[in-house]
């Protein structure tokens, strides 16, 4: 069975998009996640910059390679402390939903922030407001992206209010849309106190939203300093077997997007990546 590989675009280091496109499909990928505001870097693509033609140009140089935008990151803090700063990445984040098909991709994506300004570790986020406050901010998106028929995709991670797999099946039930699906980055969930358990964490993450996953995120982690410290592809302690025999099975064909991985890493991950799914 193909598998589709892909990388996050930023962490291909070439100031210009034709060349990072280039350097995509010279590796093999089938897809990137693209930030526009971190891999078009001298193009202004902030609030009230896009347009369909803008989206078209983009979409232009990437279907000359034949690389899919598989999903437009446009990660925020949804639930910030500034309210004027939540509004801003909420609008932003909206006219991002606004022109998605016109990039020729379906997903927009973010994190769920943090009770802080900045995106640190505390156990802050864990508490029910932010998880609230989380939810509602996530229902506005959803809303938005139902008139335009495209879908929000939520990624889970423990420096945000959703941080556990039970924490994402919870936002899911709130949220009865299928304009909502679940970007699905395992070592995000893997913490100091369950890394030893991992394969049970991957497992309650297929058992409560297997079915909801549209993309999935491919990193790895170490402990450092009794820390979750994230690391290339294949060179941390993530059991990608556990992983793939699931996926697999419950999601052919599902884009697989490398992050956390840049060179001199990027080959070897991908020949990684390849033979665990094969093996899988
Ligand atoms: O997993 C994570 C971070 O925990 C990523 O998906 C997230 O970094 C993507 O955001 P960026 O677009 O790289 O800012």
């Amino acid at each position: 069975m193909t598998v589709n590989i892909g990388i996050r675009a930023h962490d291909i280091e070439d100031p210009s998009i034709e060349n990072v496109v280039n350097i995509v499909a010279n590796k093999g990928f089938s897809a990137v996640q693209l930030a526009l505001n971190k891999s078009l870097k001298d193009i202004n693509s902030e609030l009230g910059s896009l347009s369909p033609g803008f989206a078209q140009c983009i979409r232009r140089i990437f279907d000359k390679k034949d690389i899919q935008i598989a999903v437009i990151g446009c990660y925020f803090n949804i639930i910030h402390p500034d309210h004027k700063e939540r509004r801003k990445g909420m609008d932003r984040f909206k006219e991002h939903l606004r022109f998605a098909r016109d990039f020729g991709c379906s997903i927009v994506a973010t994190e769920t922030g943090n009770v802080q300004a900045e995106i640190v570790y505390t156990e802050k986020n864990f508490t029910e407001q932010p998880f609230l406050e989380a939810v509602k901010s996530v229902k506005e998106l959803v809303e938005e992206a139902e008139k335009f028929g495209v879908i929000v995709g939520i990624e889970g991670g423990i420096s945000h209010p959703i941080h556990t797999p039970g924490r994402m099946k919870r936002l899911l039930d709130l949220i009865p849309s299928n304009n909502l699906q679940v970007v699905y980055d395992p070592a995000n969930f893997i913490s100091i106190d369950n890394y030893h358990n991992q394969e049970a964490v991957i497992q309650e993450a297929f058992d409560l939203f297997g079915d909801r996953m549209v993309i999935v995120h491919a990193k790895d982690f170490i402990i450092e300093d009794e820390q979750i410290k994230m690391v290339p592809v294949g060179q941390g302690l993530l059991n990608y077997d556990t992983l793939f025999n699931l996926l697999k099975k419950k999601k052919p064909y599902i884009n697989i997007l490398m992050e956390s991985t840049q060179e001199p890493y990027i080959d070897g991950s991908i020949a990684y990546l390849l033979n665990k799914y094969a093996s899988a």
